[in-house]
């Protein structure tokens, strides 16, 4: 039998979808023809989403492609280790339950004995009283029992629930910025978002929810054993036999519910892709062939999500008639017992009692682990991301010293294409040092290089004689730092954007920082100063003014040696002219790397560094380069005519 993810048990999905319904020939009247041909398309259509559910789930499961998804052990570990750290309350959660399942399971004993009692028609009067007061007390006992279970449980699963979350956390941002931009967005969305809710239902009422069914199911199936053998066995037998279809279940779910997941990143990527498009959509008259991509993705969804449904729908099918049957064999079973004298009315009572009480926790342990199911698919997607191989294993060297040099640096986003080819720069302490040429030269990536966010192919770049990928990135940051077009504006204060590198910084520096590149001044105008609200949602800063606090942001951080990728583009010439300005003064004794197309700040830099081709191909100062009367003094020309 296969595993096919869209066949179902029986693999009739896929048959029906190979084979169009047939219609018996007499039933086939003219008019069928048409709807045969509508159920052909339909069939057809199906196929395509099986397919596609099929290519996702694949995309999904390799690394090149896709963000990695762990495996069951990975999770079985991470939970277990969860639940190892918690001995003691997973303990108390233990015993607690304990209590109150084997608290339950007294009480059809009772009332089988009451049976017997009012059976035995002689010592009726005599015991019956002391009965009834023993089953209102075993109930009044079950009940503090399981309310201090449930007390317990939540707690337990909330507290497993924030040690979850603060992994998913801490393991996001310690991934190398570099994976991070080359991952899907919608995929990382996913998965904290979607995957970190389902994981946590999992973890908070799931973990809990299961222990308590199964160890009731135990305790019964303990208690039903003892009452009477000979009435355990045959609701044992019938729940024997359905362990078929919950292996069937057990083995095809993780692959259904992982590919439910993937296809909901689909989803989001095609949705973020839309937004960060949107101009380009309009422009070009997109907009029909986004929604039919939405569309598409929706319905592989839909198609990933009719496969776990029917995985669903036939265990629970299976299960509840496994429910039912035990009631009936039991009964069956305690008359033949009782007309043969093996067995006597109490036992009958308890044994059905049990069986009845059975159906619940039963139902319960499966409702939990098709939770735990769905829960351990998003762990596995969650966990993924921790194996996610880091592009740098930060050493204990420091640099000695803030010359940064870059030593034969060759750099390739796809294999095979370099970018840069053999790059060599010695940058002079304090300089400031312009990196000009035609777009796609491989400016910005030398740039990355130079500021640690990439690990070069070959070759180096060092700082004070250490690889800056060998740095610890809180080191790296006070070395050198990289700004460039985008200006993140977090939701909070001025003041907190602005002293995110170092959160103890006084208001003045804050103050000095934001004077220094020419912001000082609507901050102060702004309604609350540097305790206004800034970011997504709130006080609406133009990409200057956003620019702007980046920038000082930069100079509370601190760094010695600053990239500077196209920083002041988005600002209006004039404007730029003024930031560069008033930056001067500041960046005075760092070392500065521009990156720009403008050629005035090429002017006004110490040297200039020409790429073309992903290769240094000049090196000097404006004169010295306009003398060399090479590519620069084109580029020159080219600007100044
Ligand atoms: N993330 C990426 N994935 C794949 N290729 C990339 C990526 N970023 C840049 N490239 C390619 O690398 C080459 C160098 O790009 P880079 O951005 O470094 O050039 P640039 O000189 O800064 O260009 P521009 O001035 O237009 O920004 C280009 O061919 C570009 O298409």
């Amino acid at each position: 039998m296969t595993t096919d993810l869209l066949a179902t048990s029986s693999d009739t999905w896929r048959d029906r979808a190979g084979d169009p319904p047939v219609v018996p020939p007499e039933l086939d009247p003219p008019g069928r023809v048409g709807l045969r041909e509508r159920n052909r398309a339909l069939w057809q259509r199906h196929d395509l989403r099986r397919q596609r559910a099929e290519d996702v789930y694949a995309a999904s499961r390799n690394p090149v492609r896709g963000w990695p998804v762990s495996g069951n052990r990975a999770v079985l570990a991470f939970f277990g280790d969860l639940v190892r750290t918690r001995k003691r309350s997973f303990a108390l959660l233990v015993l607690l339950n304990a209590l109150a399942a084997g608290s339950a399971l007294v009480i059809p004993r009772l009332l089988g004995s009451l049976v017997n009692r009012v059976d035995d028609a002689g010592a009726a009067a005599a015991g019956l009283d002391t009965l009834a007061l023993a089953v209102v007390g075993v109930v009044i006992l079950q009940s503090i029992f399981t309310f201090g279970a449930q007390w317990t449980s939540t707690h337990f699963g909330q507290d497993l629930l924030a040690s979850a979350r603060e992994h998913v956390v801490s393991t996001i941002l310690r991934l190398p910025v570099g994976r991070v931009e080359g991952a899907s967005t919608g995929d990382l969305v996913t998965r904290v978002t979607r995957d970190v809710g389902t994981m946590a239902r999992s973890v908070q009422w799931g973990v809990p929810r299961l222990l308590i069914s199964l160890m009731t199911v135990l305790l019964s199936i303990v208690a039903m054993m003892l009452n009477s053998l000979v009435l355990a066995v045959p609701a044992l037998v019938v729940f024997a036999l359905c362990t078929p279809a919950v292996r069937t279940y057990l083995r095809r779910a993780p692959k259904a519910y992982i590919t439910e997941g993937a296809t909901y990143s689909r989803i989001n990527t095609t949705l973020t892709e839309t937004v960060e498009g949107s101009r380009t959509v309009e422009a070009l008259g997109l907009s029909q062939a986004r929604v039919q991509a939405g569309s598409d993705d929706i319905a592989v969804s839909a198609q990933a999500e009719r496969y776990g449904m029917t995985l669903r729908n036939v265990l629970f099918a299976a299960l509840n008639g496994a429910f039912q049957v035990p009631q009936v064999v039991t009964l069956v079973a305690g008359a033949y017992g009782y007309s043969q004298g093996w067995v006597d009315l109490g036992q009958i009572t308890a044994a059905l009692l049990y069986v009845v009480a059975l159906a619940e926790p039963l139902d319960a342990v499966i409702g939990e682990v098709d939770r735990l199911q769905v829960g351990a698919a998003s762990t596995s997607r969650l966990l993924g991301i921790a194996e996610v191989p880091p592009d740098r294993e930060p050493g204990d060297r420091l640099p000695d010293g803030v010359e940064l040099v870059a030593d034969d640096l060759r750099f390739s986003y796809r294999e095979g294409h370099d970018v840069l080819h053999g790059v060599d720069l010695r940058l002079r302490t304090g300089e400031r040092l312009a990196v000009v040429g035609p777009s796609g030269s491989g400016k910005s990536t030398l740039g990355r290089l130079l500021s640690g966010i990439n690990r070069p192919r070959t070759g180096s770049a060092r700082v004070g004689g250490v690889d800056l990928v060998d740095l610890p990135l809180e080191v790296l940051r006070t070395e050198v730092a990289l700004v460039t077009q985008e200006h993140h504006v977090f939701i909070g204060t001025v003041r907190d954007n602005v002293v995110l590198a170092r959160e103890d910084s006084p208001d003045d520096a804050v103050r000095e920082a934001l004077a220094a590149v020419g912001g000082l001044a609507w901050v102060e105008r702004l309604p609350e100063g540097l305790d206004t609200m800034i970011g997504s949602g709130r006080f609406f800063l133009t990409p200057a003014q956003a620019q702007q606090v980046a920038l000082a942001r930069l100079i509370i951080a601190d760094p010695h040696t600053l990239v500077l990728d196209e920083a002041t583009s988005l600002i209006d010439p004039r404007t730029a002219r003024t930031l560069e300005g008033s930056m001067n003064n500041l960046l005075e004794g760092r070392t500065v790397v521009a990156i720009a197309h403008r050629l005035h700040t090429a002017h006004d830099a110490d040297r200039i560094a020409v790429v073309i081709d992903g290769r240094i191909v000049e090196l000097g100062s404006h004169e010295e380069l306009l003398d060399l009367d090479g590519e620069y003094a084109d580029l020159w020309h080219a600007w100044t005519s």
